[in-house]
């Protein structure tokens, strides 16, 4: 049967990136997706942003929540100190069978820990399971209506501290309107909204930072 979108892209990166580097890898998924078949990485521009952030945190633990096929789980790892690590979530397993493969030939596999299953299944494990005392920085890219409650999760089980940094993305394009609301309105977060683009386009996108106050 057919292949699908997702293990064309791997492919691509199989034949064409350096095995072991993953700015290689990077490169060469967002040729495939900005010239041959759009895909929802996070991608270059935007790719910045989230790389900015991570600088800025050098987070000791990191969580994503949405993984699709390993390209911010990538670029996340790749910036990520000696001894640091993310955890990144993904429920569909076609996909995290793609981001394994993708994660493994980037040469990041040490530093990153794929976890299957939906996100409110999975957060309330972190502690026990996953041994995760507090999360530094939590990138938000699943589902949009699961940012809000995820958010609040991720408080309820103790995993923010004061100065845990959030980063969401798709702010406008799909647009997650209820987390705009619910965490610029909340006294315990200190947001800032960095203007973009939709990955690959020339439509208005952006990412929100979230800082958590405790
Ligand atoms: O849906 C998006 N991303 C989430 C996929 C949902 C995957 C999930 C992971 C997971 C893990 C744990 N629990 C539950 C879940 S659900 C997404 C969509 C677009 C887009 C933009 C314009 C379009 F015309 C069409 C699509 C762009 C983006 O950057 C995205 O991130
Ligand atoms: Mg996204």
């Amino acid at each position: 049967m057919n292949q699908s979108k997702e293990q064309r892209i791997l492919n691509f990166v199989l034949q064409n990136a350096v095995r072991g580097d993953p700015c290689s890898v990077l490169e060469t998924i967002d040729k495939y997706c900005s010239q041959k078949e759009w895909a929802m990485n996070v991608g270059d521009e935007k790719g910045l942003i989230l790389d900015k952030t991570v600088e800025e945190v050098n987070p000791s633990v990191a969580l994503e929540l949405g993984t699709y096929c390993g390209y911010s789980a990538v670029r996340i790892a790749r910036l990520l100190k000696a001894g640091a690590h993310l955890l990144t979530v993904e429920f569909n397993p076609e996909f995290a069978a793609i981001a394994k493969q993708m994660i493994e030939f980037a040469g990041v596999q040490d530093k990153v820990k794929l976890l299957e299953g939906p996100s409110e299944e999975i957060i309330p494990q972190l502690k026990k399971k996953y041994e995760v005392d507090t999360l530094d920085f939590v990138f938000l890219d699943h589902w949009k209506d699961k940012y809000t409650p995820d958010t609040i999760l991720l408080q309820e089980c103790n995993l923010l501290r004061k100065g845990s940094v959030l980063l969401a993305d798709n702010i406008i394009v799909p647009g997650a309107p209820e987390f705009l609301n619910y965490i610029r309105n909340n006294p315990r977060f200190q947001c800032t909204n960095y203007p973009s683009h939709l990955e690959y386009m020339k439509v208005e996108d952006a990412m929100e930072k979230a800082v958590f106050l405790g």
